[in-house]
């Protein structure tokens, strides 16, 4: 690609993931942050670094997909090669996430196909597992189903509550997200066997120190 990877990204709220993403200093441009909540701290993350932003409020939609249709039509005027859901909370309606296939990721706070949707921490330590993750997948109609491209791994302490949990986790994804974007803007990624911007196959999900 002669030209860097424009890259719009959708939060719902605070925004650390898109902090992390904006300190590693990535060769993309980001062209858009957009959100489902006006006061979402990760707007002004992307106001503070300069980046356009655009917030639409559920309520004022009919429904879901008339929403979904409007925030991803704006997502789209923007021209971006790759949109990342970094804490986005909303379920996306199967004929907009249609458009986005092989072009969005998403961060989600568990070992996928461990826990999709929400309360994964809670649900790691009712479980009493050992460990517990990150994942980059890929977007798709299944809820939390896309392939996944990488994951992060942490041990699960004996003291540890959903809050410590989450925290120590936080600090994983803020490593996971900008190396997984990274190889997307270094051309390492595919989406079903083809080339997604030129790269090469990574066909299985990585750890991040294989990124
Ligand atoms: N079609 C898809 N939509 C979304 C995906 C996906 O893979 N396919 N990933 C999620 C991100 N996510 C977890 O990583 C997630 C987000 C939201 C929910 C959810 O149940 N949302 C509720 C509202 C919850 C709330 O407002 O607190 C809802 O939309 O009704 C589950 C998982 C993004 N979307
Ligand atoms: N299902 C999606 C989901 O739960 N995503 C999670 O929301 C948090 C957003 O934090 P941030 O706004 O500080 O980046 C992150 O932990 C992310 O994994």
């Amino acid at each position: 690609m002669d030209r860097p990877l424009r890259v719009a990204a959708l939060a719902s709220g605070r925004g650390s993931n898109l902090a992390a993403l904006f300190a590693a200093h990535l060769p993309v441009e980001y062209v858009l942050v957009g959100s489902d909540k006006a006061k979402a701290g990760a707007l002004q993350v992307a106001r503070d670094a300069g980046i356009p932003t655009v917030a639409m409020s559920p309520k004022d939609f009919p429904d879901r997909v008339a929403f979904d249709r409007a925030l991803f039509g704006t997502v789209a005027a923007a021209k971006p090669d790759l949109l990342v859901l970094a804490g986005y909370m909303r379920i996306i309606d199967a004929s907009v996430v249609a458009d986005w296939e092989g072009r969005a990721i998403n961060i989600h706070p568990s070992l996928l196909p461990k826990y999709q949707g929400l309360h994964t921490h809670r649900r790691c330590l009712e479980a009493c597992d050992s460990e517990h993750g990150a994942s980059v997948h890929f977007v798709t109609a299944e809820l939390d189903g896309g392939p996944v491209v990488a994951q992060a791994r942490i041990a699960v302490g004996p003291s540890d509550t959903e809050a410590t949990l989450a925290e120590r986790l936080l600090v994983e994804e803020h490593k996971l997200l900008p190396a997984v974007v990274r190889a997307i803007a270094d051309g390492r990624l595919t989406w079903r066997g083809e080339p997604l911007f030129q790269g090469a196959p990574l066909s299985a999900p990585v750890d991040l120190n294989q990124l």
